[in-house]
């Protein structure tokens, strides 16, 4: 399939042009940016050196030439890209919030401005294979999820399923590394005010909250609250996510452990480990695999869950390509079969 890479300057672009220009049922056609257009991606990013890839301005024309178009601009932008690929046939997986939430009034409250499209808005399909697969083979437009929820979901999941976790006691304290926030400069995430350091931030009100919530409210059919707060961590990739939360009845760790084995058996990015072994951000550090634990406290009766992904990788890029393989009918794991790394 030829694809398109919309925004390919950025850390999640780039990441998608590591993983598609190694895939082997895709050929990037073209990859676009505003500041460096009729640049070499190669010359912008020398690690790609050898990669011979021109760096063109987006225009609707560009669409003729692929199959399938990435986007991976900040939010606010993909909406008119996503109208120009719509009407020319052009299936589209876009990487940014603009078309994960349902409900244009929830946008507008957590992003501060009107949605341009509100009318695709419940066309996107949420891209987490791992618990959409079905509706995802035949999206015309899918929404990539944000890396916090990602992490979030996959660790709620087989509990939501069940109804065996209280959806109002869910407390989310989550950490991230730096490219998380893209490759802008700006004064919260340049070195010293990063280095040596660690911050709450977005705190009761970080826009990845009614994501979470709009996406637990639909195992349980009813709306869910949780507490979410995000931190900033001086590492450059890496998200981990620690979740507290109530169980609706009595099970013991065993029985919960059994669970997850049987909701991600056959799942070729999810891995609960070992009991007392804990998840590190390192253990998926350049992979699209997520790291899962849990255990009840004895002395609360609390469920604890630690969930970690790489941001650029199952957060973001790697899960695009997953979620590429699933509207390509390719085996998932397809170009993503790739280690994390250690140390
Ligand atoms: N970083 C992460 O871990 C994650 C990011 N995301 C989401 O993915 C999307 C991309 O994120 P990320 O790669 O980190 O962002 P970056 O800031 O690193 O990159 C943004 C890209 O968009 C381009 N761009 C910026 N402003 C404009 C504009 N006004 N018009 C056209 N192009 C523009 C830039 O191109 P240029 O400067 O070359 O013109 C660049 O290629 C965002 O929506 C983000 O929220 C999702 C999950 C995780
Ligand atoms: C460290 C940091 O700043 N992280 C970003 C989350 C990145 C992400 O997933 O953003 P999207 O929802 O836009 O895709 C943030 O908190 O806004």
């Amino acid at each position: 399939m030829k694809v398109g890479i919309v925004g390919a300057t950025g850390y999640t672009g780039v990441q998608l042009v590591q993983i598609l220009s190694r895939h082997e049922n895709a050929e990037i056609s073209f990859v676009t940016s505003q500041s460096y257009a009729g640049r070499q991606l190669a010359e912008v990013y020398p690690h790609l050196a050898g990669l011979d890839l021109v760096l063109t301005e987006y225009s609707p024309a560009l669409l003729q030439r692929c199959d399938c178009l990435f986007i991976a601009l900040p939010h606010g932008l993909s909406g008119p890209v996503v109208a120009d690929a719509r009407e020319q046939g052009v299936k589209v997986i876009d990487l940014g919030a603009d078309f994960r939430l349902d409900d244009a009034g929830t946008y507008q409250q957590w992003y501060g401005s009107e949605h341009s499209h509100p009318q695709w808005l419940r066309q996107g399909v949420y891209g987490l294979p791992e618990i959409n697969r079905a509706k995802i083979g035949n999206a015309q437009l899918v929404a990539n999820p944000g890396c916090y929820p990602t992490t979030v979901l996959l660790a709620l999941a087989p509990l939501a399923d069940k109804g065996l976790v209280n959806p109002g006691s869910i407390i989310i304290d989550a950490k991230s590394g730096v490219s998380g926030a893209g490759r802008k400069v700006s004064l919260t995430t340049h070195y010293s005010e990063v280095n040596d350091s660690i911050t709450a931030y977005g705190v009761a009100s970080h826009r990845h909250t009614p994501e979470i919530e709009q996406e637990l409210g639909k195992f349980f059919n009813a709306e869910v609250k949780v507490s979410f707060t995000p931190h900033l961590v001086p590492m450059t990739r890496g998200m981990l996510s620690t979740i507290y939360a109530s169980l609706s009845k009595t099970v013991n760790e065993d029985e919960l452990r059994a669970i997850y084995q049987d909701y991600y058996q056959g799942e070729p990015f999810v891995q609960l480990l070992s009991p007392g072994q804990w998840p590190k951000t390192k253990y998926c550090y350049g992979s699209n695999r997520c790291f899962l634990n849990l255990t009840v406290d004895q002395r609360t009766g609390r469920l604890i869950l630690v969930s970690c992904i790489d941001n650029l990788v199952k957060g973001a890029s790697g899960q695009a390509v997953q979620n590429f393989n699933i509207l390509a009918g390719l085996p998932e794991d397809t170009g993503l079969a790739g280690m994390g790394m250690m140390p």
